[in-house]
């Protein structure tokens, strides 16, 4: 038997054409969702991320706008783009590409981003709201594996679920909310001596390291859930992520792809949660 292959791809694409028709509505209501997407600098990779992010915004009939600055951008400046953005009505949602420039405190600068704009669930408040289960824009990396796992019915109560990697952005969140979904949750990292006897202990293992094939059918339980988050770029260009595709196929029930898995769902949950946002401002 080999895996159920879950194409993030397809799921996104339903997702979206959902979200199309949810807009349409919105605006007959006249709430107009907005998203503004800041890219300091012109690293080739978040330049591609942030292209996608704009096409997945125009297909759904978003408004979004992208406000590129160059690297030499300081972070006053760039605090005061957000101190503007926090203040502009007609924007709903704010994102800040990461990684910034060295320069540029990252924390400060995700801290400025006024809560109700969040839509990239970065900011310490919306953190806590997740860790206590409370209702906020969840990360969208987490978030889209979470709907993933849950559009296939895979059950995460009382499962053991070994996350790989502890990210701000991905390993950590997606940590607690397979425990607010009451799995029973193990975290590795780069300081964790057994690995791989914990990760064969799991019902669901989710790799989030940036390490291409790093997980071979060797980590994985028979039948195990496998996501993999890992966006690697390889020497002669092709894109690969962290788990070792056809090995882990032949022991995994569910797998997703790299490209099409992950990738495409955390876009579509950023625009979800950007029309999220803009209902909740229109009820304020
Ligand atoms: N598909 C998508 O939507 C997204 C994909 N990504 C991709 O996911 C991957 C991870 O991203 P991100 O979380 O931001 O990465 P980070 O580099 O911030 O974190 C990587 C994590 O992996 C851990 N790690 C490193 N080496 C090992 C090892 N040998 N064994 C176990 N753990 C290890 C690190 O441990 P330690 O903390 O000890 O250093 C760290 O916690 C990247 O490939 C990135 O491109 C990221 C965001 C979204
Ligand atoms: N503030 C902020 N928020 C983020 O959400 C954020 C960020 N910064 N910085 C970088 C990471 C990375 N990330 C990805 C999003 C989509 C794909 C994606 O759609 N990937 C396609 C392939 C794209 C390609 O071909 O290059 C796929 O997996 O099929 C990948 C990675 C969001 N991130």
């Amino acid at each position: 038997m080999t895996a159920t292959i879950i194409y993030g791809n397809q799921l996104a694409e339903t997702l979206r054409v959902k979200m199309k028709e949810e807009i349409v509505n919105l605006k007959r209501k006249g709430i107009d969702p907005k998203l503004t997407v800041v890219l300091i600098g012109d690293h080739p990779a978040s330049k591609s991320y942030v292209s996608g992010k704009q096409k997945a915004a125009d297909y759904i009939g978003m408004d979004s706008e992208l406000i590129q600055l160059p690297a030499e951008t300081t972070e006053a400046e760039l605090l005061s783009l957000i101190d503007q953005l926090n203040q502009d009505t007609v924007v709903d949602g704010i994102l800040v590409q990461l990684p910034l420039p060295a320069h540029i405190d990252e924390q400060l600068v995700i801290e400025a981003i006024r809560p109700s704009k969040d839509v990239d669930g970065f900011h310490p408040i919306n953190i806590g709201k997740m860790m206590t289960n409370q209702d906020t824009f969840l990360p969208c990396t987490p978030y889209g594996i979470l709907t993933m796992l849950k559009l296939y019915d895979i059950d995460i109560a009382g499962k053991h679920a070994v996350v790989i990697g502890r990210s701000n952005i991905v390993g950590k969140p997606i940590g607690q909310l397979l425990l607010n979904e009451n799995a029973t949750v193990t975290y590795c990292h780069s300081k964790t001596a057994n690995m791989k006897e914990l990760v064969q202990l799991a019902d669901i293992v989710i790799v989030a390291v940036g390490r291409a094939r790093m997980i071979d059918r060797s980590y994985i339980k028979k039948g195990a859930t496998v996501i993999d988050v890992g966006i690697n770029r390889l020497d002669d260009g092709t894109l690969t992520g962290d788990v070792d595709f056809d090995s882990v196929k032949e022991q995994a029930s569910y797998l997703t792809p790299v490209p099409k898995g992950v990738g495409p769902m955390t876009i579509t949950m950023l625009l979800k949660n950007t029309i999220k946002a803009a209902i909740n401002h229109a009820q304020k």
